[in-house]
């Protein structure tokens, strides 16, 4: 597993190792001990897998508060999307600074977001499938949105038109109308 740091302490960029063959590959694409050996240590318990059919479909930004904030390790099950981690823990000295990612089938490259950041994606092929681990389970009632087109974030999505939204996303309020329930703490 290669293991790269980004532009913003805890959020990695994971590619597992693919072993060929003649039938194609196998990977292990998450190993707890490993990883948590590794220092990256997280009790996955939901998995979610959701499928969007037009390119330049856009989920997102995405949280869940406190008691039910999840971690999320991402990765592109068929097809190409381009990943966004925003940071919103307060204090923090990368506060309101996103990391976006390409994550395609062909480069297996996985995204792993701590708790404390808004996730969101737009996808960039047709029939494009996402799989995502989440270390808490979903908490409806605790869901919460930020809206993609946040001037204060300024996240380049390398739209070439309107994206497709659901409702919610679209008239999700920006960062600094809500009340962000993340604390940075310091390592
Ligand atoms: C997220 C989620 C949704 N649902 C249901 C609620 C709703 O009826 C339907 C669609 O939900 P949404 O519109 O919220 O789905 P979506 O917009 O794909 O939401 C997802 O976006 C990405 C960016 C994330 O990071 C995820 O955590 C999640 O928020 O699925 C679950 O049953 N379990 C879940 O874990």
């Amino acid at each position: 597993m290669n293991i790269e740091q980004t532009a913003l302490p805890g959020v990695v960029i994971l590619t597992p190792a693919r072993f060929g063959d003649a039938r194609g590959f196998f990977s292990e694409s998450w190993n707890r001990d490993r990883m948590a050996k590794a220092g990256y240590d997280y009790d996955f318990v939901q998995d979610n897998h959701s499928l969007s059919m037009t390119p330049g479909t856009l989920r997102g930004l995405h949280y869940q508060r406190p008691p039910h904030a999840q971690a999320k390790l991402v990765r592109c099950g068929r097809g190409a999307l381009f990943d966004v981690a925003v940071d919103i823990r307060r204090g923090s000295p990368t506060y309101g600074q996103w990391i976006g990612v390409d994550l395609t089938f062909e480069n297996g490259r996985q995204l792993l977001i701590p708790e404390g950041f808004l996730h969101g994606f737009v996808t960039r092929t047709p029939e494009t499938e996402i799989v995502y681990k989440c270390s808490d389970y979903y908490a409806p009632e605790c869901d919460g949105a930020v809206a993609w087109d946040d001037p204060d974030l300024g996240i380049d999505w390398g739209l070439t038109g309107a994206p497709v939204l659901s409702d919610k996303d679209a008239s999700a309020p920006q960062l600094s109308k809500i009340d962000t329930p993340f604390v940075w703490e310091a390592a």
